[in-house]
């Protein structure tokens, strides 16, 4: 099978200040100022073409991270992704800028991706017709409300056809309606034989359109299978955790960051 995702090794350091003066000092001088905070620790993940896969996990757990590093939008700090073919990244704040009208930032885009101008004049009445912006179309994008942000991030994602598509938390704001039309678009990149990823927190929408899941944990993989053996798990894990107390849930973040920093200290070993 051919593999359309192989990340190996990844980890994502970001560096924490508790105030402005650390983080010039950090950039001044070569002592390092702030603390280290490891938002992915040596994650490995492939995915074959034609998979769709749902990223799960608590609130951050790296999902965001690894689907932004898998799209080119943030580099790794260590290890490497091999992606083969087009990505493209469907996330309520990517990619937009918010001073251009939708339509400046749709040919923008194009442009970007080096789409001819007849190709642009082609496309962009489909993507609009597929936003439902209507006359907002025209408007600035800071004026946009989430959801009509995400319609116009998702209206010329799916229209550039690429061959692999992420979708970050994308369809979980704006209105059901909207979200179904994206689904279905989604199921039609699915049949083409197309590699999709999908983060969300909804597992209704994973189980209906996903086939693997990958579960992440405090910046690590903690399960990566089909979705009839590791959504059950996770399912569990999510009502078992909601029982716990305050004190228990702070025990058990602080076992899954020691979990991390041995992991961390057998790659610095290897
Ligand atoms: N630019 C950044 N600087 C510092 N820390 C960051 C940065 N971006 C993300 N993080 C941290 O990295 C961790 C992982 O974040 P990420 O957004 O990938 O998690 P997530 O699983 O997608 O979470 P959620 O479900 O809440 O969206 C979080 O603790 C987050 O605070």
């Amino acid at each position: 099978m051919e593999k359309a995702i192989i990340a190996k090794n990844i980890t994502k350091k970001y560096k924490l200040y508790s105030n402005s003066k650390e983080r010039i000092l950090d950039l001044i001088f070569p002592k390092s100022y702030g603390e280290d905070f490891y938002a992915l620790a040596d994650v490995n993940f492939e995915a074959d073409r034609g998979d769709s896969v749902g990223f799960v996990g608590m609130n951050g757990s790296g999902k965001s991270t690894l689907a932004n590093i898998i799209a080119g939008i943030v580099p790794e700090t260590t290890g490497s992704v091999e992606v083969n073919g087009e990505v493209s990244l469907i996330a309520v704040a990517a990619g937009l800028n918010g001073e251009l009208s939708g339509r400046d930032n749709i040919e923008l885009k194009l442009l970007m991706l080096g789409f001819s101008q007849k190709e642009i004049v082609a496309l962009e009445p489909e993507i609009i017709d597929f936003s439902e912006l209507g006359k907002f179309i025209d408007q600035p994008v800071k004026s946009y409300s989430s959801g009509m942000r995400s319609r116009l991030g998702f209206a010329i994602s799916v229209n550039i056809n690429p061959d692999i598509l992420i979708i970050d938390e994308a369809l979980s704001v704006g209105d059901k309606a909207f979200a179904e039309k994206s689904l279905d678009k989604m199921k039609e990149f699915k049949q083409e034989g197309k590699t999709m990823i999908f983060v969300s927190h909804s597992l209704g929408q994973m189980k209906r359109f996903c086939d693997k899941i990958l579960w992440l944990e405090y910046g690590m993989v903690r399960d990566y299978g089909t979705v009839d053996e590791v959504l059950p798990k996770y399912e569990e894990f999510l009502n078992e955790f909601k029982k716990l107390s305050g004190k228990e849930k702070e025990a058990y973040k602080e076992k899954g960051v020691k979990r991390q920093q041995e992991i961390l200290k057998q790659e610095v070993r290897q």
